[in-house]
C-alpha cells in the first residue's frame, strides 16, 4: 500500500480556466492539431526537408528516433535543434553506426551542447535495436499506433515509458512516418504528454497536479489524445513569430481559439 492512500492529496485547479481549455480543445478537435502539426510545426518542415535530401525512408526514420531520444537539455529552442539536425545530416548522411556520426554532430552543435557524453551512451544503447529494424518493421510500427514502438525504446533504453524522451521519440516518429508512408495514423489515447519545460510552465496555469496526469485527464475528457493536445499547444506556446505568422494563414477563425489558449 502505498502512502498516496493515506493522504488526502487533491490537487487544486483553476476550474475556470481548465473548463474554457476543454472548451477550445474540443472545438478544435484532432483535426485541427493535425493541420497544425503539418503546416505550423517547424518540426514537421524540418523533417520534410531531411526526408526529401537523404532519399532513404529506413535512414531518415532511424535518424529520427535517434535525434528525439537526445532531445533533452537542449542549449536552443526546440525548432532551432530540429532544423540544425536537418540540415546537418541533409548534408552528411550517416555512412556506419548512427552514434559515432552524432559524436561529430553533438561536438559542433549550437543548440544541443549539453550532457553530451550521457547523450552518446543512450544513442549506443539504441543502436543495435535501431540496426535490427527492417522498413517494413517500421512501418508496421507506425500503421499499428505506435504503442509497440513506444514500449521497445523504453526497454532498450531502460526508461519509463512515460519519460519526455520516450514519448516525444512516438510523438516525432508520428512526423516522419507520415512524411514516409504517404498515411496519417493518429496517436493513441494511452501515450502520454511530453513533459517538458514548456508543457510543464503552461500547466501550472491550470493546476498543481503533475502535468502527465493532468493532460491524461484533459485528452479522455475532449477525446483529443496527448500527443495531438501537445501539438496544439507546444508550437505556439513557444512564441515564435514564423509559427504565428503560418497560424494565421493555415488555421483561418480557429487561429484565434488556438492564440486565445496561450492567454488563459
Ligand atoms: N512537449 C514537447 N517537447 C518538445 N521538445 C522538442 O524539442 N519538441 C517538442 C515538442 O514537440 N513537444
Amino acid at each position: 500500500m502505498t502512502l498516496d492512500r493515506f493522504i488526502n492529496f487533491t490537487p487544486k485547479e483553476n476550474r475556470e480556466k481548465v473548463s474554457r481549455l476543454k472548451e477550445v480543445l474540443s472545438e478544435l478537435g484532432v483535426d485541427c492539431a493535425r493541420r497544425i502539426e503539418e503546416r505550423v510545426d517547424l518540426q514537421f518542415d524540418a523533417l520534410r526537408n531531411l526526408h526529401k535530401n537523404l532519399g532513404n525512408d529506413e535512414l531518415f526514420l532511424k535518424l529520427v528516433l535517434a535525434n528525439s531520444v537526445v532531445s533533452y537539455q537542449l542549449s536552443g529552442k526546440g525548432e532551432d535543434w530540429w532544423w540544425e539536425f536537418s540540415r546537418y545530416f541533409s548534408g552528411k548522411p550517416p555512412e556506419g553506426e548512427i552514434w559515432k556520426a552524432y559524436s561529430e554532430f553533438l561536438s559542433s552543435s549550437r543548440t544541443n551542447r549539453r550532457l553530451v557524453a550521457g547523450k552518446i551512451g543512450r544513442l549506443k544503447k539504441l543502436e543495435p535495436f535501431l540496426t535490427s529494424l527492417s522498413l517494413d518493421e517500421l512501418r508496421e510500427y507506425y500503421t499499428r499506433g505506435m504503442v509497440k514502438l513506444r514500449d521497445d525504446i523504453a526497454r532498450t533504453l531502460g526508461s519509463k515509458k512515460s519519460a519526455k524522451t520516450i514519448v516525444f521519440a512516438v510523438k516525432m516518429f508520428g512526423y516522419a512516418g507520415r512524411i514516409a508512408f504517404g498515411e496519417f495514423v493518429p496517436y493513441t489515447i494511452e501515450i502520454e504528454i511530453p513533459d517538458d519545460v514548456r508543457i510543464n510552465a503552461y500547466t501550472r496555469r491550470f493546476t498543481d497536479e503533475k502535468p502527465v496526469l493532468f493532460w491524461a485527464r484533459i485528452a479522455r475528457e475532449t477525446e483529443i489524445p496527448p500527443l495531438h493536445i501537445d501539438s496544439i499547444l507546444w508550437p505556439v506556446l513557444g512564441g515564435k513569430k514564423e509559427v504565428l505568422r503560418r497560424l494565421e494563414r493555415h488555421c483561418g477563425e480557429r487561429a484565434k481559439l488556438i492564440l486565445e489558449l496561450t492567454k488563459l
